[in-house]
């Protein structure tokens, strides 16, 4: 793992956090708080939603229904389930109320969902959701074509479902797009990142998802982009959402663990895409994370042949090779 050892040192919130020689173990033990001691990660499950999202042909309900049950019986404990977006923009998800009544709920699985505004809002919650996301991002540009307005309205917009998930006990966490570039833009200044984060937390959600939703980022500029944001947000309400356009998101989340972060959004047999991102693939595949946590001694309390096993079911109805190296590699040697 050379490549991850640093030659240079960085300083965040005044403390030391990478040296060339230290090792993850003994960076969890000198540097980081006390939540961040643990080696638990939590992995939230994008597929069924971010997976699925920009597949032109409908995924029939049914098969979107019991692909989350079977993620649900493989150890996952958040499934990102659907959005309450517009079906005219987004025709995959225009089963979302459908979807949320029919799956079945596991006791200690969290199903959440994306809303953008009141009106996503008021049909999750008429159908029993507990949890939603908000999504905004850091570049103008992204944010027109992704949810048609200004940063500055989307965060009154957002401003709007957290206090109404506020009255009806639902938890909100908060998305933030293109943290690491822009398909429009290009470059995204760490500090444009970092306050729209801040203005997330600060209305309420109680985790920041950090996305590099066209994949460009490297471990060089997540760095700089988490200095930035770790100033606003505590590093334990942040977590990092990965693409895998560049093959770089296994080498920034192994970055963003040295740096303190435990939640990492992810996407079984590497589905994934946004519909308003163009060239954006396939987010990291959930195995090839569980693998590489597995290595390093984190509990994610995930079963990965289970995974690989659901992994192979989506990818076969979608009619494409499972994504995820560490799913072939898994197929080719267990026979399955
Ligand atoms: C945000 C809006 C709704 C604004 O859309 P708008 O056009 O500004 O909204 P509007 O209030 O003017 O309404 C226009 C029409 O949309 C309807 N509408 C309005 N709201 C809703 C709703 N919630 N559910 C269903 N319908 C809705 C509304 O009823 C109306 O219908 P019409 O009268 O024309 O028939 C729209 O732009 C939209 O749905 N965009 C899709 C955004 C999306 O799903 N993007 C992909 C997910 S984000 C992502 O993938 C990134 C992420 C999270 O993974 C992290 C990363 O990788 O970076």
């Amino acid at each position: 793992m050379a490549i991850f050892r640093y030659a240079s040192r960085f300083t965040f919130s005044n403390k030391v956090f990478l040296t060339k020689t230290r090792s993850l173990s003994v960076l969890r033990d000198q540097n980081l708080g006390s939540n961040e001691k643990s080696n638990q990660v939590k992995i939230v499950e994008v597929s069924p939603r971010d997976g699925l999202q920009n597949e032109k042909q409908q995924v029939p309900t049914d098969i979107k229904v019991s692909f989350i049950n079977k993620l649900s019986k493989t150890g996952l404990k958040v499934i990102e389930a659907t959005s309450f977006v517009s079906p005219k923009l987004v025709p995959q998800m225009a089963d979302c109320s459908e979807i949320m009544t029919k799956i079945t709920r596991e006791p200690g699985v969290n199903y959440p969902v994306l809303t953008p505004n009141l009106k996503g809002l008021e049909k999750a919650i008429s159908v029993g959701v507990k949890e939603v996301a908000i999504f905004g991002a850091a570049s103008e540009k992204f944010s027109q074509a992704n949810i048609n307005c200004s940063i500055k309205d989307s965060l009154s917009r957002f401003r709007e479902v957290v206090e109404r998930s506020n009255l009806a006990g639902i938890s909100v966490r908060g998305y933030v797009s293109c943290v690491l570039g822009c398909p429009y833009q290009g470059e995204v200044s760490p500090e444009a990142v970092a306050e729209v984060a801040e203005e997330m937390y600060k209305m309420g959600c109680y985790e920041i998802s950090l996305g590099d939703t066209i994949g460009v980022g490297t471990p060089g500029s997540l760095i700089k982009m988490l200095a930035a944001v770790r100033k606003v947000v505590p590093i334990e309400r942040s977590a990092l959402h990965c693409h895998d356009t560049y093959g770089q998101a296994l080498a920034n989340i192994y970055c963003a663990l040295e740096h303190g972060i435990r939640v990492f959004d992810s996407s079984v047999a590497g589905l994934g895409g946004c519909p308003f991102a163009k060239g954006a693939t396939g987010n990291v595949a959930t195995e090839d994370v569980i693998y590489m946590f597995q290595g390093l001694g984190f509990h994610t309390g995930v079963n990965l042949i289970d995974l690989v096993h659901v992994g192979n079911y989506i990818s076969q109805h979608l009619g494409r090779p499972n994504r995820s190296k560490v799913a072939v590699a898994l197929n080719a040697k267990n026979n399955l």
